[in-house]
C-alpha cells in the first residue's frame, strides 16, 4: 500500500490489491470508428531499419567497443537490412569515429543507406552531417520531444515553441547537408516526433507538417516520419489506431515513408508494430532479440520470423539463427532468453508427454505425405504440432526437439529411440519401456539424457553374452530342416551359469526355441506379438526383433538386433524371458 493512502473499507473494496491505482491514468483512445486496419494483412515485408547501433548501443552498460560495432554492423549487413542506424555521431568521438570507418574502409554495400541521429542543436547537426562525407547513400534523423510533460519539463515551451525546434533543426540539417556534402552522397532526412505516443494527435501532425513544409518531399525526395512508442503506453490496438489517423490525415502521403518505432514496455512491442503495418506504416525500426532502452526496442527477429512463418518472405535472412544470436551476444554482452521467440535453446523443445505424442505423430504424417507424393520432405507444407516452423529452417537440428523428464510420456522416449537408434518400439512396448523411464525421472528428479535412456534400454532389452543378469546368456544358433519338414533348432548358451546346448523343433525358427526352452530351461513362453523391420539401408544392415510374449504367467516384451533376422528374434525371446524373471 502506498505510504499516503489510508487503508479504509472503501479504498480496500475499490482496491482490491492494495494497489496504488490512483496514480495512474488509463490511456486515451483514438475516436475512428471507421478503422481499417482490423482487416487489412501483412502481405510483404516492410522496409527494415536496424537500430542496434544506435538505440540498441546508447543501452547497453558498456556501449560496444569499434571491434564489437563493426561485427553487429557486418552482421547487419550480411542478414540483408538496407537501413542501418550506425550511431548519434555527436555524442562523443567513437560513434563519429565509427561512422567514419566504414565510409573510408568501404564497408558500407552499395545498397545499404546509413542513418544517423541527432538532437535539433546547430553544434550537434553540424557534427552529425560532417560524420556522413563521402557516405554513398545517407540519411540524417531528427528527433525532439513533443509530449506535454516534455514540453513543459524540458523544453519549458509552448507548442510553437518545441514546433519550431523541429522546423529549425530540419532546415539547420538540409543547409549543413548542402555545406559538407558532396554530390557522390545520396542524402535523405528523417523526422521523429519523440514520445509520440504520449503527443496529441494534432500535435504530432502539426509538428510533421512543419516539418515538411521545410524539406519539401516529393517524387524521388520521400520524407521518413518516423512515429516512435519511445515508451510503450497503449495496447497494440490503440498504437493502431494512432497509426491509421496519422495515415489519413498527412499530406503528401505518397511521399512519406511512415515508420513505426516501437518500444516493449508493455510487452507488446511486436504486436504494436505489427498491427501499425497493418495500419499503414511502411517501415520498422528495431533491434535484433529487443535490445533496446529498457524493456528494449522492438525485436526485429521476430518480427521477421513471424512473417516467414506465415509465408511471408521476410526479406532478412535468419536462416542461420544461432551464428546471429552468438553475434548479438558478443557484441551486446548480454545473452539471449532461453524461451526467445525462435531462437532460444528450449523453443524448439518438448518435455511434455502429449506435445511429444504429437510430435512424432506430426513428423511421421509429414514423411508419410512426402513418400506419398513422392518429394522431399523440405517440399511439403510444414505442419508439425507444437512447431510453428521447422527448427532446420533456421539452421537448428532435431536433437532437442524432444527431451526427457518426468513430464514426458511414451512418445518422447520412443522419439529418442527412433531418432537416435533407429529403433521403432511397437506402441504396447513403447508403454512398457515409458513406465520404467518415467520410474527412473520420479526418482531422480531432471532431465534423463538420450545416453541415459539408451543405457536403460540396453540394460533392459538388449541382451548380450556378458550381461550381470538373467538367466541366459546366448552364444550362437543355427537352424536346419528336420525329416519331417520341420525346423529344428541348435543353441549355445549359457542357462543359469551353464554351458548348455538347447535343441528344439517346431514350424518356425521361434516355435523351435520355445520347445528348447520348455526342456532344457522349463519356461513356457507363447508368442503374442511381434514385429521386425530393418534398422538401415543395404548389405550389413542390422534388423531390429521384437516381441511380445507371455513368459508362464508374465505378459512382457522382449527385444533383439542382429544383422540375421531368425538370430536377433532369438535375442528377443532370450531378453522377454531374462526380463521375466528379473527382480
Ligand atoms: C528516445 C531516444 O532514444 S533519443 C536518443 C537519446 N540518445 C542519447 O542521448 C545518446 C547520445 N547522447 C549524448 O551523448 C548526449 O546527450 C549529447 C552529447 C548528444 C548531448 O549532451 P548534452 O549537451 O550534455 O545535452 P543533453 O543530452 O543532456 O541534453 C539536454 C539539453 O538538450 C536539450 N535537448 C534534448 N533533446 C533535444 C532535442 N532532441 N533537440 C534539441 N534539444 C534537445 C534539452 O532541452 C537540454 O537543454 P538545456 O540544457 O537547455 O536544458
Ligand atoms: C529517437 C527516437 C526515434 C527514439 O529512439 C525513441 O523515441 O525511442
Amino acid at each position: 500500500m502506498h505510504p499516503a493512502t489510508p487503508v479504509t473499507a472503501a479504498t480496500v473494496r475499490q482496491r482490491p490489491s492494495g494497489m496504488p491505482v490512483h496514480r495512474y491514468t488509463p490511456y486515451e483512445s483514438v475516436d475512428i470508428p471507421d478503422r481499417n486496419w482490423p482487416q487489412q494483412r501483412v502481405t510483404q515485408a516492410p522496409r527494415w531499419l536496424s537500430t542496434d547501433l544506435r538505440d540498441g548501443n546508447q543501452a547497453l552498460i558498456d556501449p560496444m567497443s569499434p571491434a564489437r560495432k563493426r561485427a553487429m554492423f557486418d552482421l547487419l549487413v550480411s542478414m540483408g537490412f538496407k537501413e542501418i542506424e550506425v550511431g548519434f555521431p555527436s555524442s562523443g568521438q567513437t560513434d563519429f569515429d565509427f561512422v567514419r570507418s566504414i565510409i573510408e574502409e568501404d564497408a558500407v554495400p552499395e545498397d545499404v543507406t546509413l542513418s544517423v541521429l541527432t538532437q535539433a542543436r546547430e553544434d550537434l547537426i553540424e557534427r552529425t552531417v560532417e560524420s556522413l562525407r563521402g557516405a554513398r547513400s545517407a540519411t540524417v534523423h531528427l528527433y525532439n520531444a513533443a509530449a506535454p510533460v516534455f514540453r513543459r519539463v524540458v523544453f519549458r515551451g509552448s507548442r510553437e515553441d518545441v514546433k519550431q525546434i523541429a522546423v529549425d533543426g530540419t532546415r539547420l540539417v538540409m543547409e549543413y547537408a548542402d555545406k559538407l556534402l558532396g554530390p557522390e552522397t545520396v542524402f535523405g532526412y528523417q523526422y521523429s516526433p519523440e514520445i509520440f505516443t504520449d503527443t496529441e494527435l494534432d500535435f504530432a501532425l502539426e509538428i510533421c507538417e512543419g516539418v515538411m513544409d521545410v524539406w519539401q518531399p516529393e517524387e524521388g525526395r520521400e520524407i521518413i516520419l518516423n512515429l516512435p512508442a519511445t515508451v510503450e503506453r497503449s495496447t497494440p490496438s490503440t498504437h493502431a489506431d494512432r497509426f491509421e489517423w496519422m495515415g489519413r490525415h498527412l499530406s503528401r502521403r505518397e511521399h512519406v515513408c511512415l515508420s513505426v518505432h516501437p518500444h516493449n514496455d508493455r510487452g507488446t512491442a511486436v504486436a504494436a508494430a505489427e498491427l501499425a503495418l497493418m495500419a499503414g506504416a511502411d517501415r520498422v525500426e528495431g533491434c535484433l532479440f529487443g535490445q533496446g532502452e529498457r524493456t528494449g526496442n522492438v525485436d526485429l527477429v521476430t518480427l521477421g520470423m513471424n512473417l516467414f512463418s506465415q509465408g511471408v518472405d521476410p526479406e532478412l535472412d535468419f536462416s542461420e539463427i544461432d551464428e546471429i544470436r552468438r553475434t548479438y551476444e558478443y557484441c551486446n554482452q548480454m545473452e539471449v532468453h532461453p524461451r526467445h521467440p525462435y531462437v532460444g535453446d528450449l523453443v524448439y523443445t518438448a518435455f511434455s508427454g502429449s506435445h511429444q505424442d504429437a510430435i512424432k505423430k506430426g513428423f511421421e504424417a509429414l514423411e508419410a505425405t512426402a513418400a506419398e507424393r513422392g518429394s522431399a520432405v523440405e517440399d511439403i507444407t510444414w505442419e508439425v504440432p507444437y512447431l510453428p516452423i521447422d527448427p532446420r529452417d533456421v539452421g537448428r537440428s532435431y536433437e532437442a526437439v524432444i527431451r526427457v523428464n518426468s513430464q514426458s510420456g511414451k512418445g518422447g522416449v520412443a522419439y529418442v529411440l527412433q531418432q537416435e537408434h533407429n529403433l521403432s518400439l511397437p506402441r504396447r512396448m513403447q508403454v512398457e519401456f515409458s513406465k520404467l523411464i518415467q520410474e527412473r525421472s520420479d526418482s531422480d528428479g531432471g532431465e534423463i539424457t538420450p545416453a541415459a535412456i539408451w543405457a536403460a534400454f540396453q540394460d533392459e532389452y538388449l541382451p548380450v553374452p556378458e550381461q550381470s543378469w538373467g538367466r541366459i546368456a546366448l552364444r550362437s544358433a543355427q537352424t536346419s530342416t528336420t525329416s519331417q519338414g520341420q525346423d529344428a533348432l541348435t543353441v549355445e548358451a549359457t542357462v543359469d551359469g551353464q554351458d548348455t546346448v538347447l535343441t528344439g523343433a517346431g514350424n518356425g525358427p521361434l516355435a523351435a526355441f520355445f520347445d528348447a526352452l520348455r526342456d532344457a530351461v522349463e519356461v513356457d513362453v507363447r508368442l503374442l506379438d511381434y514385429v521386425e523391420h530393418t534398422m538401415s539401408e543395404g548389405a550389413g544392415a542390422q534388423a531390429a526383433a521384437y516381441i511380445e510374449c507371455a513368459v508362464d504367467d508374465k505378459v512382457l516384451w522382449g527385444m533383439g538386433i542382429d544383422a540375421n533376422i531368425v538370430r536377433a528374434s532369438i535375442k528377443a525371446v532370450v531378453s522377454a524371458v531374462n526380463r521375466a524373471a528379473r527382480p
